[in-house]
């Protein structure tokens, strides 16, 4: 029997709203205890250096530069990882002596997968040496080198939620696990098959920026600014016109490669009520990929909280006799799904077992990766 061990995950995604920091006691295969989580987030001014940081990161053509500021955004990012693993270690009242691993993500400044570039801010040994606990960071790269469009790594860790699902729901048909983060992506989870996922669309960036730059608001809250708004239907044609739709997956996607230019100037409320239907229309397009009609839909991230979004979701998913839930409604965490997520693929490196598959991510066959880094 594979060992278990106590693994913290952790998560600076592309919404770059902060830390989500998850403990998970898992053997990387079928076991998978899930522990206390919590969230630290970024003051608005990091937030903006890590915006100036993306622009900074145009400019990288191998992964391992860091043009500008960008040393110095990966020193404080680390700097924030330690100390939230720290914080969260005396809240939580557990040495670090208990903790077998840390599965480290990083910030994503860079994403090209044709060009075989991806990069992930992040320094592993810093961190190794703040908390004291060995750290697997850098997880995307080994897929990258093996063909791989070095995203979504989440794929793993549904599938092994998956098997909690209760046949009432999934009635024996493919389930689908939808991440609605900064960017959208989606597992497609059958019996027996190796996980199909890919990157959708956009998820709540467009609409962050939207009401950050029309109205000065960090999101919009609960979709209520959507929920009073129209859908303007020649400008959700144009976002889902995009080439990126036609490409079959395995794809993924860049902070950047959606942008509000396609949006004009519309009111705030109609812009955010149009951005939110993209993301939703987008999302249920994608399960055309599926092998077989999913039966269930599971909303995960932070725009499960988007009832705009998801009312879109919900009705859509009617007209195809599917069902929306989200997350809790399995006693899952839609907030720490992707920490965890972090968490389980750290043990899964441990052990040499694939982190994503041909179905994925495109990789030429199931690989391993992550760097591994122990304290002196
Ligand atoms: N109460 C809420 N109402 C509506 N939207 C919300 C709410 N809380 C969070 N969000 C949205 O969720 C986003 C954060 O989601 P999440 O943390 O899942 O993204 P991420 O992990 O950074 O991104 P990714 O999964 O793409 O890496 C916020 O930027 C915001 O748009
Ligand atoms: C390159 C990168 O960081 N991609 C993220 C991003 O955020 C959502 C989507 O695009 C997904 O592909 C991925 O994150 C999740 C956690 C993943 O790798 O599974």
């Amino acid at each position: 029997m594979a060992a278990i061990r106590r693994a913290i995950g952790l998560m600076s995604g592309t919404s770059m709203d902060g830390i989500d920091i998850a403990l998970l006691e898992t053997d990387g295969r079928a076991e998978v205890r899930r522990g206390p989580s919590d969230f630290m987030p970024y003051e608005t001014a990091f937030r903006r250096q890590i915006e100036a940081g993306l622009e900074d990161a145009k400019s990288i053509r191998t992964r391992d530069q860091r043009p500008r500021e960008l040393t110095a955004v990966e020193k404080e990012l680390t700097k924030r990882h330690g100390d939230a693993v720290l914080k969260f270690l005396s809240d939580c009242k557990i040495s670090k002596d208990d903790i077998d691993i840390i599965g480290f993500h990083g910030q994503t400044v860079l994403h090209r997968p044709l060009e075989g570039l991806t990069v992930q801010l992040g320094d592993g040994k810093m961190l190794t040496e703040m908390t004291g606990i060995p750290v697997v960071y850098d997880m995307r790269a080994n897929d990258m080198i093996h063909g791989g469009q070095g995203a979504p790594l989440v794929p793993a860790y549904h599938q092994a939620l998956a098997a909690r699902v209760p046949f009432e729901l999934s009635k024996g048909k493919p389930v689908v696990f939808v991440n609605i983060g900064g960017i959208s992506n989606i597992t497609i989870i059958s019996d027996g098959e190796d996980p199909i996922a890919f990157d959708t669309g956009p998820g709540n960036t467009l609409i962050d920026q939207w009401v950050s730059d029309k109205a000065g608001i960090a999101y919009d809250a609960g979709g209520s600014i959507a929920s009073e708004g129209q859908i303007i239907a020649n400008i959700v044609t144009r976002y889902l016109a995009k080439p990126f739709f036609d490409l079959k997956p395995p794809k993924s996607l860049d902070r950047n490669d959606f942008t509000l230019a396609d949006l004009g100037d519309p009111e705030l409320a109609d812009g955010a009520r149009t951005l939110a239907r993209v993301t939703a229309e987008a999302i249920l397009m994608a399960g055309a990929y599926a092998p077989d009609k999913p039966s269930l839909w599971i909303i995960c991230g932070g725009g499960r909280k988007n009832t705009t979004i998801m009312k879109d979701l919900a009705e859509g998913a009617a007209t195809i006799r599917a069902s929306v839930i989200v997350a809790e409604d399995l006693e899952f965490n839609g907030d720490s799904m992707e920490a965890e997520a972090w968490a389980y693929l750290a043990v899964r490196a441990l052990d040499g077992l694939p982190l994503t598959w041909p179905t994925t991510t495109g990789c030429n066959a199931p690989v391993s990766g992550g760097v591994l880094v122990k304290p002196f």
